[in-house]
């Protein structure tokens, strides 16, 4: 994995670009992701933990949104169900490059691991087969909110019995109380981790455009309208929750 800090935002910009997964973005992006999101290495660690509890024999595990391919390389390296494969969808051109070598290094040091297929496309348009694991790894916030229903229903459509959706994201909260601190906090969690107040300013207006946080009420109300019958909250630190969506 690329060692390279991300110092994106710590010059003053004239004037902030929207937020776009380019490939500036993806040099520093194992670094950006460990210092921006509070529990990602834990909650990319347990997805492939969960994923094998979920996998069922002769499915394909999807992570869609894969970036550089850290949840592919958890679910290859946690699930041994029989005849399982992953398909890894990202439609950033820069990532899908670099999520394959970083694939082809993973097949050079182990063994046995799952068959895996990188596709560059957008998730909107993919035609899915039966899945039992669906990982939506911080990747619905980047989607139209107004496709977004749409998006999960096809997801249901496509899970067997036994399989579940995995589904992590930012949150924002209703109690303007509970919003403000756990905003604050994780403004805190930046700092502690190098970040400026500079580059979290310019970060946060670079994303705000793009990065359409829900709350886990709407979460949990769409994906039951989505036809999942059971939401499951399993991870949250301070904004930044994963759920367990059940067909
Ligand atoms: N319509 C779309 N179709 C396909 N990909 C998309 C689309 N929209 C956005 N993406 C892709 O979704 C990814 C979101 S990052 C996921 C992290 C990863 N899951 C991880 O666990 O490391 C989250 C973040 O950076 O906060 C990017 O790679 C986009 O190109
Ligand atoms: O950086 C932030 O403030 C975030 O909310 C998370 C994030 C992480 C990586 C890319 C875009 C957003």
């Amino acid at each position: 994995m690329s060692k390279e800090p991300d110092r994106l935002f710590a010059q003053p910009l004239p004037q902030v670009p929207d937020f776009a997964f380019n490939e500036d973005v993806v040099r520093v992006f194992p670094d950006m992701i460990k210092r921006s999101v509070p529990g990602y290495p834990t909650i990319v660690e347990n997805l492939g933990v969960l994923a094998a509890q979920f996998a069922q024999p002769n499915s394909v595990l999807y992570d869609l949104g894969s970036s550089l391919g850290a949840v592919t390389q958890a679910l290859r390296r946690h699930v041994r169900t029989d005849g399982c494969r992953v398909i890894a969808v990202d439609n950033s051109a820069a990532m899908v490059e670099r999520c394959r070598e970083y694939l082809n290094g993973q097949d050079s040091m182990f063994q046995e691991l799952l068959p895996v297929e990188v596709i560059e496309g957008d998730i909107l348009a993919l035609q899915f087969q039966p899945a039992s694991v669906v990982a939506l790894n911080f990747t619905l916030q980047f989607i139209a909110p107004d496709e977004r229903l749409a998006l999960l229903s096809r997801i249901r459509q496509s899970l067997l019995p036994g399989g579940a959706l995995i589904l992590s994201e930012k949150l924002r909260f209703n109690d303007p109380e509970e919003h403000t601190l756990l905003t604050d906090l994780h403004i805190a969690f930046k700092r502690a981790n190098g970040y400026s107040e500079l580059e979290i300013a310019q970060k946060r207006s670079a994303i705000e455009n793009v990065m359409k946080p829900d709350s886990l009420e709407e979460h949990r109300e769409r994906l039951l309208a989505a036809g999942f019958s059971k939401v499951v909250p399993w991870f949250q630190c301070l904004n930044f929750a994963s759920l367990i969506a059940l067909p």
